[in-house]
């Protein structure tokens, strides 16, 4: 485990009057990653699928840290109308955003479509969070200096974007659209980091190792190899210090836009560093949502 779990986020930083939002906070790593964010001293935002789920784990959080201002609200990724219903909610609520975790994630599911029509995969792990952050960014940049964090995968060396099949429609391997929507959250980052230059919000996207949690629910194969490597794996506690190094560290801002895994940059692969794909992707992923190209 010490082998396979280095990176620790070493940061003292404190968050009083901070405004942090982690999705999928109910469990592995973006509860970790919340719970740490309390500890510090943030109003933290649990955006989960399931409240009472999210419920449950608010209180726990709240217990362990003494911190009350840990709030849940229904956040469903694979529905764009509970992505703008959430949003509008926390527009109206909340006078700020300084640290957005794009957290939640699906692995390996059979194939399926989300409200939207969208590949589950590249619905919920990356247009789920590109509409999110849109919708957000204009608070995080009224904030700044603010931060958003998008929790990708070392998976994505194995991705490719397949414009001509980036529903899946034509060919379908769940492992691989996986990989493709983890792809498409680096170069999601890249161009974000690329069009925030200036403004004072920065984006990273991180790698947080091979962690023990729910990820692995909808692969028996995978469930077992979690089960037999669980003494050497991540906890979910070690998996969330990435994004917490990416949230907290300060001075971090000359790496706009890079990925980082165990709390240190890390190599992606070609297709991630290419900007024309970025670039497409990004038109592409406006086309699909409705939002203006600009
Ligand atoms: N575990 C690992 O080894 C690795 C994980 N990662 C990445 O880390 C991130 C966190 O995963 P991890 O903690 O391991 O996995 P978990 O399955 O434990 O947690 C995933 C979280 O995402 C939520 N979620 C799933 N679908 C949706 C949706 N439609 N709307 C809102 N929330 C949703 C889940 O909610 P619910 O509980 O309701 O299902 C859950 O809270 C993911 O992005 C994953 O790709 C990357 C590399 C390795
Ligand atoms: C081979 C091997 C392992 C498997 C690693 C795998 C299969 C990692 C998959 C990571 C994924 C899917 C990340 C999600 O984004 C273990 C268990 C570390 C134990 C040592 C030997």
């Amino acid at each position: 485990r010490k082998m396979l779990s280095s990176g620790i986020c070493t940061s003292t930083v404190q968050l009083p009057g901070k405004v942090a939002l982690v999705t999928g906070a109910n469990t592995g790593i973006g509860k970790e990653t919340a719970k740490e964010l309390a500890q510090r001293g943030a109003r933290v935002y649990l955006a989960c699928r399931d409240v009472q789920k999210g419920e449950l784990v608010a209180r726990e959080i709240q217990t362990v840290t003494g911190n009350e201002q840990v709030l849940v609200r229904k956040l469903d990724l694979s529905d764009t109308k509970s992505i703008r219903a959430f949003a509008e909610g926390f527009l109206t609520e909340e006078k700020h955003l300084h640290i957005l975790i794009n957290n939640a994630g699906v692995m390996m599911c059979p194939y399926s479509k989300t409200a939207d029509g969208f590949e589950m995969h590249i619905g919920v792990n990356h247009l789920g969070h590109f509409l999110l952050t849109h919708l957000l960014l204009e608070k995080l940049k009224e904030s700044a200096p603010s931060r958003i964090v998008n929790v990708s995968s070392l998976a994505h060396h194995l991705g490719r974007i397949h414009f001509h099949n980036l529903q899946g429609e034509k060919f379908y391997n769940a492992s691989l659209a996986y990989c493709h929507s983890k792809l498409a959250n680096i170069l999601f980052t890249k161009e974000l980091a690329r069009r925030l230059k200036g403004s004072g919000v920065t984006a990273y996207s991180v790698h947080p190792g091979t962690v023990q949690s729910e990820l692995v629910r909808h692969s028996s194969f995978m469930r077992c190899m979690w089960w037999l490597f669980s003494f050497c794996i991540k906890t979910p506690q070690q998996g969330a210090q990435t994004s917490l190094y990416c949230a907290l560290t300060e001075g971090l801002e000359i790496l706009n836009g890079k990925h980082f895994s165990d709390c240190h940059v890390a190599w992606v692969s070609a297709q991630a560093r290419n900007e024309t794909i970025a670039r497409r992707l990004w038109d592409v992923s406006c086309d699909l949502l409705g939002l203006p190209m600009d």
